[in-house]
């Protein structure tokens, strides 16, 4: 069985390429890092270490790998080939890679391969639906109809806190032990040969909101809140009571949201958020405030971790106090190697919070939420240290 992966990075190496192998899949990682690349082809191996209580290691077998930058042929018959197709580039990636994908399944459409799924495993809402759309604009209509029955797109909700690697070896990957990879079932082609780890659900929504308003709003108020105030990883600001404070008042407030929206059991959820609170909580998991508040632009995005769930409760009357909090600190957020967060910086300069949450966020300039946000702005600005 063959897997093609797309990105061997973080999550690609220590998430859903581990999986895969361990499932019985020989991967084939697809990324544009010749060292990476090379290192793959070479040894065929790498390890992952699960930092816990009891740290343990497992050794990653059957991988290799294909520079999509010099090898595209080899990557288009891989698809044409494969049993499954995933990502993990980052969402603004997946127009990159659609080209070579689409290739891909034009040759297994023509030798009449078998179905095929392609899950992106992405941290956003609807990865695998925005990777189908930029496939379908470059195979063109008549071929994009013969997509139907033949080539599936399912969602899915992934969640794993990899960090930064701080290890001396390029492949060796540190990941946390939790990990859910849920995955909609419905848009399943074919017989997917099993895969170790993944959950299928029939509706998505709940799942992926629950993750991506809990887990990944929680980490980005925490990062960027954290940021504001000096600290420097995730675990540090944790032990700050006044992050602490604001990143379990988000979750009071998204846990209220998604009881409300999805109707999950009020102690269910209560029980998901201590959960993730304990996670970042991981001594053993040095997790830099910049890497988890990186990209700015997007995070701060009409439907991403912290205006989207601020704007769905301002619809439902209730009120964002704690992700206006985070907000307000995201818009504070600086680090001179991220583009996103320079392109924030001077959109503040020139516009001010109150314009430029109106324009990344599309918030509405009559929206309530532009005032709390502005009083955060000035309360976060007076305490930063940055
Ligand atoms: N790190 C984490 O804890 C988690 C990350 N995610 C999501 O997984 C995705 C990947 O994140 P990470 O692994 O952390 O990032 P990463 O930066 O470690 O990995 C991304 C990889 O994609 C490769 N890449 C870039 N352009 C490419 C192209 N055109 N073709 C093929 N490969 C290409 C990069 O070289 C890199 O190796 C993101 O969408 C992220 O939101 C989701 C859950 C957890
Ligand atoms: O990967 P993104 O979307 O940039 O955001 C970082 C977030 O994703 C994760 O890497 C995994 O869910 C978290 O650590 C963090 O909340």
């Amino acid at each position: 069985m063959l897997a093609v992966h797309f990105g061997a990075g973080n999550i690609g190496r220590g998430f859903i390429g581990a999986l895969l192998s361990q499932s019985g899949y020989k991967v084939c990682f697809v990324d544009v890092q010749a060292p990476l690349v090379e290192a793959l082809k070479e040894r065929q191996r790498y390890l992952v270490h699960l930092l816990g209580e009891r740290s343990q290691t497992l050794e990653v077998t059957g991988v290799t790998a294909l520079d999509s930058r010099i090898e595209s042929d080899r990557v288009v018959k891989a698809i044409a080939q494969a049993d499954i197709v995933t990502t993990a580039v980052g969402p603004h990636i997946l127009p990159v890679i659609a080209p070579i994908i689409s290739e891909g399944l034009s040759l297994r459409l023509q030798e009449r391969g078998a179905p095929l799924n392609i899950i992106a495993c992405e941290n956003m809402l609807g990865g695998s639906t925005r990777l189908k759309e930029e496939v379908v604009s470059y195979l063109g209509k008549e071929r994009s109809g013969e997509l139907e029955g033949n080539v599936g797109f399912p969602d899915a909700a992934v969640d794993r806190i990899v960090p930064l690697q701080s290890g001396n070896d390029l492949l060796e990957v540190s990941v946390e032990p939790f990990y859910e990879w849920v995955v909609d079932q419905r848009e399943i082609v074919g017989n997917l040969p099993p895969i170790e780890g993944i959950t299928y659900v029939d509706d998505l929504t709940p799942y992926v909101e629950r993750k991506l308003f809990t887990v990944n709003t929680g980490h980005a108020v925490c990062a960027y809140t954290g940021y504001v105030l000096g600290q420097k990883t995730i675990f540090e600001a944790m032990k700050d009571p006044q992050v602490r404070e604001t990143v379990s008042g988000a979750l009071e407030e998204t846990g209220r949201l998604l009881i409300a929206k999805h109707g999950f059991e009020a102690q269910k959820q209560q029980d998901y958020m201590e959960k993730i609170l304990a996670r970042f909580l991981n001594p053993s998991i040095t997790d830099p405030v910049s890497r988890v508040g990186r990209a700015p632009l997007r995070k701060l995005g009409p439907s991403d971790r912290l205006v989207g769930p601020a704007l769905q409760m301002v619809e439902r009357g209730m009120e964002p106090k704690c992700l206006a909090a985070g907000i307000a600190a995201a818009l504070l957020f600086h680090d001179p190697e991220d583009q996103e967060a320079i392109q924030l910086n001077k959109m503040i300069e020139k516009e001010g919070p109150a314009k430029t949450l109106q324009e990344v966020g599309e918030v509405s300039s009559d929206s309530i939420l532009i005032p709390m946000v502005e009083e955060f702005f000035l309360k976060w600005r007076e305490k930063s240290v940055t």
